[in-house]
């Protein structure tokens, strides 16, 4: 799968993915109006406002880029309704010919890894049938409960040629607290990106492998020590926008060959039309206001790379 979206990214010239991460307060009024209108102030009125505010978005915008990612809680939290719409997001995502990339950030002991990775990126045996749940291409995922939680979700990729996205050093504020914890002499990141590049070895597909690392932009000194250590990992990099991260962040996440990393940025995109750039777009065409912020988002990475 590593391979596809690097096919992509080059095609798109673009080594971007746009967070689907709709919160309610990001829809326009005309959009939450019509669905509350047609359906009340219900769960099933929210997901039909996140549904047509995502289908806007990906429309406008599924021809500049390689990948979204749609993060599964913005979802969960309209319960089933919310759900239906996070699997008819990936599959229309699909249809466009985009990579999903699941945001479930999912990990447990192995058993129940193994559920979490048939119901993401794999299988599941009923009766007779073998059929697919959400089904996505890349999904990210907890390595903290160690080799037994991960070895599932690896065994699955190699099945079904998917791939993950494993958090090794995460944006937030807070992910010093215990990612930056020194044992034996290095920080906690390190020992984890090193059991990314073990767990990868086996899921090569050509430079690449399909174990992926989460490597914040918020963090360029270490971003510059994660690449070294993992130079056949590709990096999926959230932070850039409205965590702060900039374009010369992003740099050190990147290989020579100008590949190795896909910088993600959701409320920058989908909510861009509420940014004062973008603001003489109106609400009535934040599609066309996203379209424009991800040109922008391109174009400001590729004049670092
Ligand atoms: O795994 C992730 O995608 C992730 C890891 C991380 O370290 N930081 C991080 O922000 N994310 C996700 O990336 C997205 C960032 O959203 P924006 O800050 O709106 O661009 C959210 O979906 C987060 O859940």
């Amino acid at each position: 799968m590593i391979r596809q979206l690097i096919d992509r990214i080059q095609k798109t010239n673009a080594p971007v993915c746009v967070g689907l991460d709709p919160m309610l307060s990001y829809i326009p009024d005309h959009v939450t109006e019509k669905a509350f209108h047609e359906l009340g102030e219900t769960l099933e009125g929210a997901a039909e406002a996140i549904w047509q505010f995502n289908k806007e978005i990906v429309d406008h915008v599924y021809d500049l880029i390689p990948s979204v990612k749609p993060q599964i809680a913005m979802y969960e939290q309209f319960g089933i309704e919310g759900l239906k719409v996070y699997d008819r997001t990936v599959k229309y995502c699909q249809e466009k010919g985009l990579i999903v990339i699941g945001d479930a950030k999912r990990g447990d002991i192995g058993s129940t890894s193994a559920a979490y990775a048939m119901a993401h990126i794999g299988k599941v045996k009923v009766g007779s049938k073998i059929l697919t749940a959400f089904h996505t291409d890349f999904l990210t995922v907890n390595p903290y409960l160690g080799t037994d939680g991960i070895a599932p979700f690896v065994d699955v990729c190699k099945e079904e040629d998917k791939g993950l996205f494993v958090l090794v050093k995460t944006s937030n504020p807070s992910s010093g607290e215990f990612q930056d914890r020194l044992i034996d002499g290095a920080p906690l990141y390190e020992h984890v990106a090193k059991k990314v590049v073990e767990w990868g070895a086996d899921c090569m597909d050509g430079t690449y492998s399909n174990i992926g690392a989460v490597v914040g932009a918020t963090y360029p000194e270490m971003s510059a020590v994660l690449r070294k250590l993992m130079p056949n990992t590709y990096f999926l990099v959230p932070g850039y926008g409205a965590q702060g991260g900039t374009a010369e962040d992003l740099k050190p996440c990147f290989n020579k060959d100008g590949l190795g990393a896909i910088v993600n940025s959701s409320r920058g995109i989908i909510a861009a039309y509420k940014q004062d750039a973008y603001k003489k777009f109106g609400p009535e065409h934040f599609g066309e206001a996203s379209r424009q912020a991800v040109i922008d988002m391109v174009s400001d990475i590729n004049r670092v790379l």
